[in-house]
């Protein structure tokens, strides 16, 4: 007897895009533009490792003792909104998207987040999410081709110069110092693909894209005509 609806079969395939890549590649950017113009749900990773950070922090968590981290990993209740056009971020119900760009934040993400306990948990909530996305998803961040989501439909790694990085990042800080933009960048990518689980690194099926000399909306029609491709082969 015929049990699929007719809705179910001609709703097209929920497609699942993995953007991978150093602080300053320009992912998040990306990501949101890619998923505003596919119609599809974006979620910003490292978001929730700086939420569960954040919350550390301000619970008096010791962010240089692992075994500490691991025993409070599963507290707080992080939910992230997948709308590209506002992408939002709770921890235990109260707004994070501001304070999770501080500073102190920033510089302390990358123990939180090496910390194996705290990936599994932040590696089920988003495996959920992309799983829910009903037309599919724009998952943003350092391992989601490789462990996250290795069966996503396509696979990106954004790359860019430390310069170009720098650059970006400090022209976002008023008053910033470059050099020192630049200093701690190449700190936390040495942190994030050094860890033992899940470093940053990508996929060997992934797409390496030298953003360096290219304009934001370059990157963009790259990454939806890579999405097309794709789907048009499927
Ligand atoms: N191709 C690009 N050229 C110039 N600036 C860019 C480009 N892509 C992103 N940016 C800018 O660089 C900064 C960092 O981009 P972002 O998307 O946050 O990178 P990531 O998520 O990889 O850290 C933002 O201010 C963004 O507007
Ligand atoms: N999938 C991910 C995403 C982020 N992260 C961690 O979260 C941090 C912040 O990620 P982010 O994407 O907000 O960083 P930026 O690119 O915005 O500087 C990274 O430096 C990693 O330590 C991770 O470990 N795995």
């Amino acid at each position: 007897m015929e049990t699929v609806s007719a809705a179910a079969r001609t709703a097209p395939a929920a497609v699942i895009v993995a953007i991978d890549g150093p602080s300053g590649t320009g992912k998040s950017s990306t990501s949101k533009a890619v998923a505003a113009q596919l119609g599809l749900s974006y979620l910003d990773t490292g978001a929730q490792y700086r939420a569960i950070t954040w919350w550390m922090l301000n619970n008096g968590i010791d962010v240089t003792d692992a075994a500490e981290i691991a025993t409070a990993a599963a507290k707080p209740v992080i939910v992230s909104g997948t709308d590209p056009s506002a992408p939002t971020i709770t921890v235990d119900g109260e707004d994070a998207s501001g304070p999770i760009r501080t500073q102190e934040v920033t510089s302390k993400v990358s123990a939180v987040s090496a910390v194996p306990e705290v990936r599994a948990l932040i590696t089920e909530l988003q495996r959920t999410i992309a799983t829910e996305a009903g037309r599919g998803i724009v998952v943003e961040g350092r391992d989601i081709g490789t462990t996250v989501l290795p069966d996503a439909d396509i696979k990106i790694f954004l790359t860019a110069s430390p310069e170009a990085r720098a650059a970006r990042r400090s022209g976002e800080v008023k008053g910033s110092d470059l050099a020192a933009t630049r200093e701690a960048l190449i700190k936390r990518d040495a942190a994030d693909s050094g860890r033992k689980t899940s470093p940053l690194a990508k996929a060997a099926d992934a797409v390496e894209v030298d953003t360096t000399d290219l304009t934001l909306a370059q990157v963009v029609e790259c990454v939806v005509t890579l999405v097309g491709e794709k789907q048009a082969a499927k």
